[in-house]
């Protein structure tokens, strides 16, 4: 057979191959539509319920619920789980979960798909309509928005529904839910660019889509709440004992007095409870928004963010017409101190911090970077102003090592320290493992500040000038700016903090060059053994 020969079979069989491609993908676009257009089979509390025998009586019915609590006995009782059964089992609630096909994505112009109409920004919430990102059957044709509640735990709610148990229709009964502290309407919640990274209706969805629930059956759940707590902070504790903080009654309580290991009355300092309001936000993402505040393309920005999710939700690409995406990242949450309707009020003295985690610091108190301390002064501002008069904020979010995780961050401590560790090398060795400095991209956060309707800001508890810069260009402007105290910064983070002044932070005090960076040196692991 001759060379020619052989390269006229390879192009015959590489057009068969393309064609029986194409057909694989015309017979795939109709399976979707047909899935769509098919009445559903009987539906079971909002699931779709598939028959299924029992496996020891063939004809005996089971339901999903009863596949569901046997798998749920017999893997909660693990001498129970022998493999065959179990493998017999899991396969039977698989079907009985998702009994049509693996629905892989969808098409604005699929039959059956009729997003319920959501118009970001409008002040009728009957007009903006609830966020619906459900897949279960009783919404996932009207559903409007892409992804998942509850942002990165939504993987937890899928292992419980896998597990058995949760079952996915559970419905939530809101009733006694509700804000104890009023969180209202503010003139930026109807301003389609004033918030774009949650929904300022999240805290109110029971009340305002309480049709779309009750009446129309829809998947519709909240995505913010607000409650009230008592916070107790041993540094307060510390900072009332030397009479910083004063007991009011009203902000800072006197705490019951301690018990001694005896059981009897301690005559140490019981320290203090400080009363507080807080909410918990999760994001929402208005993607034509987002974009617009980072100032790219909402195409680019949804191309990113299928890629570099592991393509995990492709109608980022196939759904344009669905504006909304529910991303799976952490929550933000707020912190009120003082009467929260002090907030929206510009008469009112206003104090501000605006906190990205850092749980080394936080919770653990690892004396690398100021984070503790300059969180613990802003809730002790915070408290002194809202027993001015005033009201104070704490903004806490869930953006670990500069939104770069905690896994880079530690990287680059071990860097630092194996590295000589100056404050010249600072930024520059985060670079050179994370590829950038910081990766928080304040444009989204001063949303939740526009949420509660704060206009002006009297006293920012933040040296960070893309914290600053990000808030002035929203609109909010900020009165008096103040650092960390120099007392609070422990010696190792002078290197985090100097590093910081020198690549534009605020500060009162001394001005930092780039020379005096090389001069600022922290501690090595080699003097923390001796
Ligand atoms: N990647 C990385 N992140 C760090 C390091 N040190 C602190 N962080 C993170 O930096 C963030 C600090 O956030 P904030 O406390 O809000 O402080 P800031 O934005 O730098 O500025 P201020 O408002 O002035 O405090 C947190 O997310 C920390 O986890 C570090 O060495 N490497
Ligand atoms: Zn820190």
């Amino acid at each position: 057979m001759s060379a020619g020969t052989n390269d006229a079979i390879l192009v015959q069989i590489l057009a068969q191959l393309n064609a029986l491609q194409v057909s694989q993908q015309t017979l795939q676009a109709k399976l979707d539509a047909l899935t769509l257009t098919t009445p559903l089979s009987p539906v079971r509390d909002g699931r779709q319920e598939a028959p299924l025998t029992s496996p020891t009586s063939p004809n005996l019915l089971l339901s999903p619920s009863a596949l569901l609590s046997r798998a749920h006995l017999a893997s909660s009782i693990p001498s129970m789980n022998t493999p065959p059964d179990h493998a017999t089992t899991d396969k039977e609630r698989e079907k009985a979960l998702y009994p049509g096909r693996v629905l892989l994505t969808t098409y604005p112009d699929q039959h059956g798909i009729k997003p319920f109409p959501l118009q970001w920004g409008v002040s009728d919430p009957a007009v903006r309509g609830p966020v619906i990102c459900s897949r279960l059957p009783s919404s996932i044709k009207q559903r409007n928005a892409l992804g998942a509640h509850s942002g990165s735990y939504s993987i937890y709610r899928a292992l419980a529904i896998a597990m058995g148990t949760l079952d996915p229709s559970h419905k939530p009964d809101y009733s006694n839910t509700e804000p104890p502290v009023p969180i209202p309407p503010q003139p930026a919640w109807y301003d389609p660019t004033k918030i774009v990274s949650f929904d300022p209706w999240g805290h109110l969805v029971p009340q305002v889509f309480k049709k779309e629930i009750e009446e129309l059956g829809l998947d519709v759940r909240p995505s913010i709440a607000v409650t009230k707590a008592h916070i107790k902070l041993s540094e307060i504790d510390e900072s009332a004992k030397r009479g910083e903080i004063t007991i009011d009654g009203r902000v800072v309580l006197p705490t019951r007095p301690l018990k001694n290991p005896d059981g009897t009355e301690s005559d140490a300092h019981p320290g203090v409870e400080i009363a507080a309001s807080k909410a918990a936000v999760e994001p929402v993402w208005y993607l034509p928004g987002v974009a617009e505040r980072f100032g790219i393309s909402e195409s680019l920005l949804r191309r990113a963010l299928f890629e570099d999710t592991g393509g995990m939700y492709p109608e980022l690409v196939t759904r344009p017409d669905i504006k909304v995406f529910l991303p799976p990242i952490g929550n933000l949450t707020v912190y009120i101190f003082g009467p929260p309707e002090h907030m929206a009020d510009e008469t009112k003295e206003l104090t501000v911090r605006v906190h990205d985690e850092c749980n080394g610091s936080d919770v653990f108190g690892s004396d690398i970077c100021t984070c503790k301390p300059y969180l613990v002064f802003a809730i002790e501002e915070c408290i002194r102003c809202a027993q001015r008069g005033g009201v104070g904020v704490v903004v806490y979010f869930r953006k670990e090592g500069r939104a770069l995780g905690e896994v880079t961050k530690y990287l680059v401590y071990n860097l630092r320290k194996r590295g000589g560790d100056s404050a010249d090398k600072y930024f520059k060795s985060t670079e050179l493992i994370a590829g950038v400095k910081d990766m928080r991209f304040q444009a989204l956060m001063p949303d939740v500040l526009h949420w509660l309707g704060i206009k002006k800001i009297d006293n920012m508890v933040s040296m960070s000038d893309m914290k600053y810069n990000a808030i002035v260009q929203s609109g909010i402007p900020i009165l008096k700016r103040y650092d960390i105290p120099e007392h609070l910064i422990p010696p190792d983070s002078r290197v985090e903090i100097d590093a910081k002044i020198a690549a534009g932070y605020f500060t009162s005090g001394k001005q930092i060059t780039e020379a005096d960076l090389f001069k600022t040196v922290g501690r090595t692991w080699e003097e923390t053994e001796h």
